[in-house]
């Protein structure tokens, strides 16, 4: 993995200290900052460092992550546990939550997901929105990498593009349409192709009428949802 230095932004490697937290590895390096699995002695946790950087260019951008969780509490979002603030450093520690990405599973494992999975998986992705849109949070980022799963409990991660929902900029729909791709990247891990005919996925999925009437009006492909009831309802309906 190549860890691009930020001027002064030091780039901690396992074993050393941030705090209370020993590094255990480091899982990955974004536009904004570079993310830690650390331990302390209890248990695990994510460590998000935020590169100086991109701090003093667009602290208006990459401060949403952490002003957004430290104000919600669902058993499927990472709870913020603390900031770490000092001369060189500025970073926040999450909660861990067990399980692999979405994405993970599908591209590298192969998983196959069933209609009785999915709709369970759909519920519980439903049952998160309805806890962040009733506190007027929009996620923005409702994507196979950034949904894990256990195998049964599914978590949603990174909110670096979460914001509070403003009807001109911020609107609910754009969660509409990432959760109406991400149920068919599900639905597509059972497909196989009976010719090489390129056709929608409404017309080579095998799916109810319901469903497709669901999952087109996620998209905007018919009349869109206003509210995250509406597609509770409608996806109750569709999966009954
Ligand atoms: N709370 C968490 N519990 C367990 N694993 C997590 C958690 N948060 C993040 N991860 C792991 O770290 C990876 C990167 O997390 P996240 O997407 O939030 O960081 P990021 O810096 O925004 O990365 P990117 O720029 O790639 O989106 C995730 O794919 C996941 O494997």
């Amino acid at each position: 993995m190549v860890i691009k230095l930020f001027y002064k932004d030091k780039v901690y490697s396992p074993n050393q200290k941030i705090g209370e937290y020993t590094v255990l590895k480091i899982i990955g390096e974004g536009r904004y900052g570079i993310c830690y699995l650390v331990g302390d002695v209890k248990r695990q946790y994510i460590l998000k460092q935020l590169k100086r950087g991109m701090l003093k260019k667009s602290w208006a951008k990459v401060g949403y992550e952490e002003k957004i969780l430290m104000g919600v509490k669902h058993d499927c979002i990472p709870g913020f546990i603390k900031k770490i603030e000092h001369e060189k450093f500025y970073g926040y520690v999450l909660e861990y939550k067990e399980g692999i990405t979405f994405e993970e599973l599908i591209f590298a494992e192969g998983r196959v997901f069933g209609r009785e999975e999915i709709y369970r998986i759909g519920m519980q992705i439903i049952n998160i929105l309805k806890y962040l849109h009733e506190r007027n949070i929009v996620h923005r980022d409702i994507r196979v990498p950034n949904t894990l799963y256990d195998g049964d409990k599914v978590s949603l991660i990174d909110f670096g593009l979460a914001r509070w929902i403003n009807q001109k900029r911020y609107t609910v729909d754009v969660d509409f349409s990432y959760l109406g791709d991400f149920l068919l990247h599900l639905y597509y891990t059972s497909f196989e192709p009976k010719d090489n005919k390129k056709k929608a996925w409404y017309e080579e999925l095998d799916l109810r009428h319901d469903e497709v009437l669901f999952l087109k009006r996620l998209m905007g492909i018919e009349k869109r949802y206003k509210s995250i009831h509406d597609v509770e309802r409608d996806f109750i309906k569709a999966t009954l």
